[in-house]
């Protein structure tokens, strides 16, 4: 197995408010790992100190065996625009675009010329039960929809790693299941490794492997919770 994605002990305060106490996490390559743990344990910080979103005040986190946390601004952007792809809670579309310029849009951040983009952002509506819905904005789309469709936006440039952060938490659970379900499988399809914070354990059934953080420490529990 490679390591694709580590935190070694990083430390991360807001203030006086200690996040994460020396947290440390591998992620294999074309794994899905769901992180969960109580409120306000660090989970969302963890995520985003892997995704080189925020820089960790100790410690160390190695993407492909590079140090993200050494990096400037611009080299953890370009990271996060070039192998990355991001999934929120709530979907975030661009309310401006129709549903296939969202798809579209990380492959039009990466220079990718328009009509090959949405060529590419297209098959995405059949994979994930969207037809006919691609030139809608957002606002004319169900919550799950959205969500499906931020999904593909997140999976369309074949990232390395996607980051998923509460994927189907404004959903209600059976339209949670079905994105979870679509997320997993196209996921492992293209090979891409799932970070993926929940607090439903039967979202994180789908996962290979499960991380538990608490009080801003990490640890991981051994496979065994395959998905169904
Ligand atoms: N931007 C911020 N400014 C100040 N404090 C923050 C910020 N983000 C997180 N925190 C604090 O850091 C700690 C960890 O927060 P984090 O969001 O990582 O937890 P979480 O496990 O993801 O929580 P939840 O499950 O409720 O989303 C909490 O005490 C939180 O209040």
């Amino acid at each position: 197995m490679t390591t694709v994605i580590e935190a070694r002990d990083i430390a991360l305060a807001f203030g006086e408010t200690p996040a994460l106490r020396g947290a440390s996490l591998s992620v294999q390559a074309g794994e899905v790992l769901a992180v969960m743990g109580p409120s306000g344990s660090g989970k969302s910080t963890l995520l985003h100190c892997l995704a080189g979103i925020l820089v960790p005040d100790a410690g160390e986190v190695l993407f492909d065996g590079q140090r993200v946390d050494r990096m400037g601004e611009a080299q953890r952007s370009a990271l996060r625009r070039d192998r990355f792809g991001f999934v929120f809670q709530f979907g975030q579309l661009v309310p401006e675009l129709t549903a296939e310029e969202n798809v579209a849009l990380p492959l039009l951040l990466n220079g990718v010329r328009r009509g090959s983009a949405l060529a590419q952002a297209r098959p995405w509506f059949a994979r994930l039960g969207l037809d006919g819905l691609e030139r809608r904005r957002s606002g004319e789309l169900s919550g799950g929809q959205a969500q499906r469709v931020a999904l593909a936006r997140g999976l369309v440039a074949r990232p390395q790693v996607l980051f998923a952060d509460e994927p189907t938490g404004a959903l209600d659970s059976l339209t949670g299941e079905q994105v979870m379900e679509l997320m997993v499988t196209s996921a492992r399809e293209q090979g891409t490794t799932v970070i993926l914070v929940t607090h439903e354990p039967r979202v994180a059934s789908y996962a290979d492997r499960e991380a538990i953080v608490r009080d801003g420490q990490a640890r991981t529990l051994s496979a065994g919770s395959v998905a169904p």
